[in-house]
């Protein structure tokens, strides 16, 4: 039996900087821990650090292992010049102009895959940084499989929490539906505009952008693309926008903004997010077909310019009957973001 609520402790512990187990690996989280705790963890010093393929590559050390598939995890030897200080350099990019490499580091055959990969899975989940100590034996604060994980992001656990009537400034006549799950924080969001008349709804996917939605950010299009959806639904006469609550495309605000930072050193968007050791694009739009199916729609009309929502969506069951373009005037400060989206992201801008 899988137990979704272990996942919601472990992903806990890991905020607070304490070791948990996957499986075979106790994990202490590179980000929230400190020298201390990585003492306590490992008298010896002889854990290695796990990272991800993306980290690895960066700093040169993917090519070392002998691993067949290009995104596992590797695990770095735990060299004497490894020290805490040492692996905090290695797990957070941001740090990568300013600290200069020790090393010389060397990558180990990776032992627990399957576990390994659930752990920086799991750190994507909590909003930190994929980066462990991990070794066989140590004591852990909570012990999960990754099937434990597999439930807690199961999106088949959503259901309705609650629903009232909503007038916004551009749908007076819109109603508000969350969702939620016994134990993820952050609730879901379908705005229903107009009224059903038949045809497959004008949908929109819209991803949680604190920064864009907010605070007017133009680094992006989120807040401009947020507004123009609500329009173009009211305008269609009848439609619904989902709010997902998967900040910086399911990396989570802090993790978004680190990628901002390495921005700012002239990364884009995509090597951003490749650097800090996570995937292009995290999002699961699982949890959207959810919501459509619970609010007793199957079939849409999609408003988006990428084709992995359109799949996404299919995969899941939701036919998708058209597309509809969703594109808005760029600004000085986006537009290198969003030739990245049509030029690397397969954004049919
Ligand atoms: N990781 C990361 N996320 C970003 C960045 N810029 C914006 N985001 C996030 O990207 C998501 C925006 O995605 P969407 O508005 O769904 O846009 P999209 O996937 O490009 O697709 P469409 O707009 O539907 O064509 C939000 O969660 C933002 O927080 C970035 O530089 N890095
Ligand atoms: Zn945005």
């Amino acid at each position: 039996m899988s137990d979704p609520r272990a996942t919601a402790r472990a992903i806990d512990a890991l905020r607070r900087g304490w070791p948990i187990r996957i499986g075979a690996l106790a994990l202490l989280p590179v980000e929230t821990a400190d020298a201390g705790r990585l003492a306590a963890f490992d008298p010896e010093g002889i854990a290695p650090l796990l990272l991800s393929a993306g980290r690895a590559a960066t700093l040169k050390l993917a090519n070392q292992r002998e691993a067949a598939e290009p995104d596992a995890p590797v695990l770095i030897d735990r060299a004497p010049w490894l020290d805490f200080a040492m692996a905090t350099a290695l797990a957070d990019p941001q740090l990568d102009l300013a600290t200069p490499m020790k090393g010389p580091f060397r990558a180990l055959p990776l032992i627990a895959a399957a576990d390994a990969a659930a752990a920086l899975r799991l750190a994507r989940i909590a909003g930190l940084l994929p980066a462990f100590f991990a070794q066989p034996a140590g004591e852990a604060e909570v012990t999960i499989t990754p099937a434990d994980i597999d439930a807690h992001e199961d999106a088949t656990r959503l259901t309705i929490a609650a629903r009232a009537r909503l007038p916004v400034a551009h749908a007076e006549d819109a109603e508000i539906v969350a969702f939620r799950t016994p134990e993820s924080p952050g609730e879901h969001v379908a705005l229903l505009i107009g009224e059903p008349d038949g045809r497959a709804p004008l949908v929109r996917l819209h991803s949680e952008c604190l920064t864009g939605d907010a605070l007017g950010s133009l680094k992006c299009d989120c807040g401009p693309q947020l507004d123009a959806a609500i329009r173009e639904i009211e305008a269609s006469g009848w439609g619904i926008l989902l709010y997902l609550r998967q900040e910086g495309r399911g990396i989570g605000l802090v993790n978004k903004l680190r990628a901002y930072a390495l921005q700012d050193q002239g990364y884009d968007t995509v090597d951003a997010n490749t650097r800090l050791g996570f995937a292009i694009d995290a999002r699961d739009f699982g949890v959207a077909a959810r919501m459509l199916e619970l609010l007793g729609q199957r079939t849409v009309r999609l408003l988006t310019n990428n084709p992995a929502k359109v799949a996404g969506l299919e995969a899941a069951g939701i036919a998708v009957v058209e597309r509809v373009p969703h594109f808005l005037p760029p600004n000085p400060h986006n537009e290198k973001y969003l030739a990245t989206k049509r030029d690397r992201t397969g954004h049919q801008l």
